[in-house]
């Protein structure tokens, strides 16, 4: 038997209303079609957009893959803005902020200290709260040097009721907010690109932080009302080439050897243009190889020392005149001092929102120790401390941007604030040396060192 519905579909269809059922079947097919297409099309973008947010966290939070410390910088820059705007603000934040800031003495100060996790800057946090005066920290924990010890350095802040706010000083936005909050009084700023040999490396980084973040912080500082004083960190190495001896803040900056020191000299030129357009009162401090516990890992007496326990060989520098390259190592607790005694003689800033009513205080100062020790009489005195021979190898300085020699005049310093250091390289040094042990968990095997160390662990 013939099925009917066969036959009924091959005969021939005339009726009107048959053709419009395939006309209206013929549109729903089109339009099924396109809507297919259309949605594939929406499901590509879709994936495309959802592979790129990974590979772009990916990247973020693994940045270490890469083997550009520049690109390491930028991400966390991008990290700490992202931080803030995202789940900084908002009332506990800002409650955290003006607890840390507010001074507990009459007439003490509300300083914003920049770097505040790093070396210099966590001991003068310290020191300005002990003596009650309010501190809030501002630091961008990025990985030049380890930032495991800039996150322990921060925990010891904590203890004592200092907080730092994680944000880089490029970023506006954040600092006009911290001055929102909190009508500080002065800025300690020790934030930088420090290291002078790391610049050949990664020159975009000095660039970044000692210029472009120096300038953004001085925009803030200028509009501010009222302005604060600032008191910030310079280097030794703007003398360069300078051969005149012992140095003096009179003898000429004008030949820096790295660019390190250029960024430096640079901040300086800049310091003096805000003071001369604003009316903001700036206090440079030429800091001399500063060291000391809490240190910087990136600096010669931190890794001899750490090489020198590990038996592995460390790379003593002499001149190309074959004589010893020396530093004139200014022991921490000694620079806290000047940092403090500059901050006490710092005259307020004359201008106001951004106008200047008057000419304000403009001042540099060399914070050395006065007496430059070699090179080689650093590792002797590191060997004798830590009971273990160094393999020395010695080599003519590489054009690096290093300099021969360093030795401050500090007789200005002396004048206007009483700086005076009092602490000579093996004292410091042995200082250092209990520190790094108890940090480390290595006491057994340093040689017991006994002394009054006067930092907090
Ligand atoms: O006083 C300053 O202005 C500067 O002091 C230090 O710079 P530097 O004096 O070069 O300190 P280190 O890098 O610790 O070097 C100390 C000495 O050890 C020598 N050195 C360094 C490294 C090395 O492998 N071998 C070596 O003999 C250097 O030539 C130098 O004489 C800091 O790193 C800078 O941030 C700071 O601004």
């Amino acid at each position: 038997m013939i099925d009917q519905r066969i036959l009924m579909a091959s005969q021939p269809d005339t009726s009107k209303s048959s053709k419009l059922e395939r006309y209206n079947s013929y549109l729903r097919r089109i339009n099924h079609t396109k809507f297919l297409a259309a949605s594939s099309k929406l499901l590509f973008r879709a994936t495309l957009f959802v592979a790129l947010i990974i590979v772009f966290f990916f990247t973020i939070n693994y940045p270490l893959l890469s083997d550009n410390p520049h690109r390491v910088h930028l991400h966390q820059n991008f990290l700490t803005t992202a931080f803030y705007t995202g789940s900084t603000g908002g009332a506990a934040w800002e409650k955290q902020i003006r607890h840390s800031a507010t001074p507990r003495r009459s007439n003490g100060f509300s300083v914003l200290v920049t770097g505040a996790a790093g070396f210099v800057g966590t001991h003068c946090s310290l020191a300005l709260k002990k003596r009650g005066d309010g501190v809030l920290g501002l630091d961008n924990f990025n990985s030049y040097y380890d930032p495991s010890l800039k996150q322990a350095r921060q925990a010891l802040l904590s203890k004592h009721q200092i907080f730092i706010v994680e944000g880089d000083l490029n970023d506006a936005q954040l600092l006009s907010k911290l001055f929102d909050i909190v009508p500080f009084t002065h800025i300690l700023h020790l934030a930088a690109q420090a290291g002078v040999r790391y610049a050949m490396k990664n020159p975009q980084s000095y660039v970044n932080s000692n210029i472009a973040g120096l300038v953004n912080l001085l925009e803030i500082a200028k509009s501010a009302n009222p302005q604060p004083s600032i008191v910030w960190a310079s280097s030794s190495s703007v003398y360069g080439l300078n051969t005149q001896n012992p140095f003096s803040e009179s003898h000429r900056t004008d030949q820096p050897a790295s660019l390190y020191a250029a960024t430096k000299k640079a901040g300086e030129a800049i310091a003096h243009t805000y003071n001369h357009i604003y009316g903001l009162s700036i206090t440079g401090l030429r800091f001399f190889t500063v060291y000391g516990p809490w240190g910087r890992p990136d600096m010669a007496y931190f890794f001899f020392t750490k090489d020198i326990l590990q038996g592995k060989p460390i790379t003593v520098y002499k001149t190309a005149d074959d004589k010893e390259v020396a530093r004139d190592f200014t022991y921490i607790d000694d620079v806290v001092k000047g940092c403090l005694g500059a901050l006490d003689t710092a005259e307020k800033s004359t201008g106001s929102g951004g106008k200047k009513k008057g000419p304000a205080q403009l001042r540099i100062y060399n914070l050395g120790n006065t007496s430059p020790v070699t090179v080689g009489r650093l590792v002797s005195i590191l060997e004798g401390l830590l009971n273990v021979k160094a393999k020395k190898h010695v080599v003519k300085m590489p054009r690096n941007g290093d300099v021969p020699y360093t030795h401050a005049n500090v007789s200005l310093a002396y004048k206007d604030f009483g700086y005076k250091p009092t602490t000579d390289l093996s004292t410091g040094l042995r200082k250092f040396v209990k520190w790094y042990a108890g940090y480390y968990g290595i006491q057994s095997r340093v040689k017991r060192v006994d002394d009054n160390a006067s930092y907090s662990s």
